[in-house]
């Protein structure tokens, strides 16, 4: 039977992928045996990984081969679907190794090649460590480049999300010295028209509204602290809102993360990575969502790193994947209700 077949609920399998093999991947993906998932969750990692981080934590969860040819169904608690991948080396908690560094990409093109074939309804990430990456000579920013670049996807959009907050970017892993040459309006445009769609479409907000951040200090105080926001932003903002887009700003960042503003926000476009995130981590590190729009699938990821110092040790903490695994449920039904709809 094929693959493409296999579904439950009308949903195919979930993907996740274990992340860097050092870290605390191994340890919260065994955690998911706790619960009856709805959906089939299927764990992308060595399974010799996870016996031995079963067996130093001291768990009991039964790794069950996945085998695409079969029907998979949710399993039980106390299991775990594994879709073997070779570590390069045997791997030690804490200590990271770059001989594993394509181990860990393996993981990533064997979920992006299932999502793109239909294989896997979505795929949710632990975490991985972009240093030792490049240390092994392989230039890597991110998940979220990574999967862009996989399904030839031009560009997508990091967004964070936790309870009462939305923050997206418009520039991810780049080195501040690059931000504003970055900031251009066709950059702009077109993270701005991702975001309003995949509100709309993902989250069903019919006229999503977004507040935008300034680049500079005070938004730029009207060009005495750069030019940006009156040369790009406000300029890009005035002609997207022409087109229906509901923005506001740019207002400065350092006050535009009050209630006043939030209530009514559906989502919040910061300029760059550690302008948006601290203020989205600081409100919900452990119950938040780090979710890529604009791909060509459901891709879902925890807001927390490797961890080194607690892999292995059993005091990482599950929040975050738990709440990936939910969103990518949520987003993966209401995607499978809206093909069935529109089919009739
Ligand atoms: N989704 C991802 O792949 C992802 C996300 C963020 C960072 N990273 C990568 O992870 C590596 C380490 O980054 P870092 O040190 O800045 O961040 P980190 O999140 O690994 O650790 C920061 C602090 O938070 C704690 N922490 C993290 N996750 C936790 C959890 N689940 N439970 C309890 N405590 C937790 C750690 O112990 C540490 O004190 C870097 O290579 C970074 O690029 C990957
Ligand atoms: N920027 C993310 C965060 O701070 O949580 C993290 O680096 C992961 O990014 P990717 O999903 O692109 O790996």
């Amino acid at each position: 039977m094929s693959s493409l077949n296999n579904t439950y609920a009308g949903v195919k399998p979930i993907i996740i992928t274990a992340g860097e093999p050092s870290g605390i991947g191994a340890d919260i993906i065994l955690k998911l045996a706790e619960t009856v998932w709805p959906i089939a969750l299927i764990v992308c990692a060595d399974k010799s990984l996870l016996a031995a981080r079963n067996k130093q934590l001291d768990l009991n969860v039964e790794l069950v081969d996945y085998d695409s040819t079969k029907m998979i169904t949710p399993v039980g608690i106390g299991q775990l679907i594994v879709a073997h991948q070779p570590l390069n080396s045997p791997s030690e908690a804490g200590q990271l190794d770059k001989s594993n560094a394509q181990y860990v990409l393996d993981t990533l093109s064997f979920a992006n090649d299932g999502c793109l074939s239909g294989e896997f309804s979505a795929v949710v990430t632990a975490p991985v460590h972009k240093g030792i990456i490049n240390e092994a000579g392989i230039s890597f920013s991110g998940h979220t480049e990574f999967f862009a670049e996989q399904s030839n996807t031009d560009l997508v959009v990091m967004m964070l999300a936790t309870t009462g907050l939305r923050v997206a970017l418009v520039t991810t892993h780049l080195p501040l010295k690059d931000i504003s040459e970055a900031i251009t309006e066709a950059r702009l445009t077109s993270i701005i028209n991702i975001l309003n769609k995949e509100l709309q479409l993902k989250y069903g907000i019919k006229t999503p509204r977004i507040y935008v951040c300034g680049l500079n200090p005070h938004a730029g105080e009207g060009g005495h602290m750069g030019t940006e926001e009156i040369e790009t932003i406000e300029p890009t903002l005035e002609k997207l809102r022409l087109q229906g887009i509901d923005l506001i700003g740019p207002l400065p960042a350092d006050t535009l993360f009050q209630e006043k503003y939030l209530e009514d926000a559906d989502a919040v476009l910061a300029m760059y990575h550690d302008q948006g995130l601290p203020v989205l981590k600081y409100k919900g590190f452990g119950k938040a969502v780090n979710i890529t729009l604009g791909l060509p699938y459901i891709r879902t990821s925890v807001d927390h790193g490797t961890a080194l110092d607690l892999a292995g040790t059993g005091k990482a903490d599950t929040g975050s994947l738990l709440c990936a695994v939910d969103e990518a449920i949520t987003m993966a039904t209401s995607q499978q209700s809206r093909l069935n709809r529109a089919k009739l």
